[in-house]
């Protein structure tokens, strides 16, 4: 059975002053699930994030958790807690005072609180930090409290705002593992906002991508990756190579190499081919006409730039089989999979 919708947004708009905002966003989050909202700078995102915690009030549409509308609570009578990229701890507080804080206000026992803290420290592990100040923790060790102060308010919905974008590469990888980790314990619904296209394909159970104040895809990241479903999500996701085509009854032509065309579009069309699902053969091949312009050994595969008539296109090859090509050499490429475009959807 699916799992119940837990966070509901429909219909969702809000207009700032300027123009910008979100228009029409209509979204559900299932009981356990955590959904990523992806997009770049300005897309949006923070604004849809900002009002299900109550901190933006939309021009409309309605918010609902478990069933019921939220759009008429404070923030912080709503069941939700946020996490934000800048820590927002209480800098003259310890530890174990910042995260006592809000079940003091819920009149909980000192026994209680005691426990909680102490398991809540044990999830982002952080025990025995109880003492410290904020200012004695590293960036990483403060968003673990953070973290560990939002789940206390055992919120129905949890909301983070690019909560790891202030910390390293290496640092960020293991609290996304951690965290990940965290939440299929406590079985937590999550909104999660990045731009980093690498954070929501590691982190989500579905993917949520955002452009210009609208909804452009909603899948698994495999499903994002694998099916892109506009030309936006195909250049915002992973590498993408981008060739011009023209579509016509008999399939879509690059030069001389004809392929099928299940959608049966006419006219100039973009191909959009992952560089993993390039193939190559000697040049009297039925493919794409290219010449190698560079081989790039990375680690254990190779990244092959070509030149073609339809434009610059990457190939990614197992390091020995990259040994076989060398620049101005002459190939045919044929591509295993591909994704076409009418040009006029971008
Ligand atoms: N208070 C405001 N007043 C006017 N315009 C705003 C305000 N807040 C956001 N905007 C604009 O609305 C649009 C959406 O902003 P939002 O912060 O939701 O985007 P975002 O996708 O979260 O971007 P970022 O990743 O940069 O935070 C942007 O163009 C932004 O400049």
């Amino acid at each position: 059975m699916a799992a119940p919708i837990q966070l509901s947004i429909q219909n969702l708009t809000k207009r700032y002053k300027t123009g910008d905002g979100v228009s029409g966003i209509s979204l559900d989050i299932a009981r356990g699930e955590l959904v990523t909202l992806l997009g770049p700078s300005g897309c949006g995102k923070t604004t849809v994030l900002r009002s299900v915690g109550g901190f933006l009030e939309p021009d409309s549409g309605d918010i609902q958790i478990a069933g019921k509308s939220v759009l008429h609570l404070p923030p912080e009578k709503r069941p939700t807690a946020m996490v934000f990229q800048s820590y927002n701890l209480w800098p003259h507080m310890t530890v174990y005072e910042n995260l006592a804080f809000g079940l003091k206000i819920r009149k909980q026992s000192k026994e209680q609180i005691r426990e909680a803290v102490d398991r809540a420290l044990r999830l982002v592990r952080l025990p025995g930090t109880e003492k410290k100040r904020p200012g004695e923790l590293s960036g990483g060790q403060q968003q673990r409290v953070a973290v560990a102060r939002a789940l206390l308010l055992e919120p129905a919905v949890l909301l983070l705002d690019e909560p790891f974008s202030a910390l390293d590469a290496k640092l960020r990888n293991e609290l996304r593992e951690e965290l990940r980790e965290i939440q299929s314990i406590a079985k937590l619904t999550m909104m999660f906002v990045t731009h980093d296209q690498e954070e929501a394909l590691s982190l989500s159970d579905r993917i949520i991508v955002m452009n210009r104040g609208n909804i452009e895809q909603s899948a698994s990241p495999q499903h994002i990756y694998d099916a892109p479903a506009s030309l936006f999500v195909a250049n915002f996701i992973g590498r993408m190579n981008m060739l011009d085509g023209m579509a016509d009854e008999e399939g879509i032509r690059l030069n001389r190499y004809r392929l099928a065309n299940p959608e049966e579009m006419r006219g100039e069309v973009v191909v959009a081919v992952r560089p993993e699902d390039v193939k190559w053969e000697d040049p009297s091949g039925p493919g794409l006409a290219a010449t190698v312009k560079q081989v790039m050994i990375l680690g254990h595969y190779a990244e092959i730039t070509l030149l073609t008539e339809s434009g610059v296109l990457r190939m990614f090859l197992p390091r020995e089989e990259a040994g076989q090509l060398s620049g101005g050499q002459a190939v045919s490429l044929t591509f295993s999979k591909y994704k076409a475009f009418a040009k006029t959807s971008h």
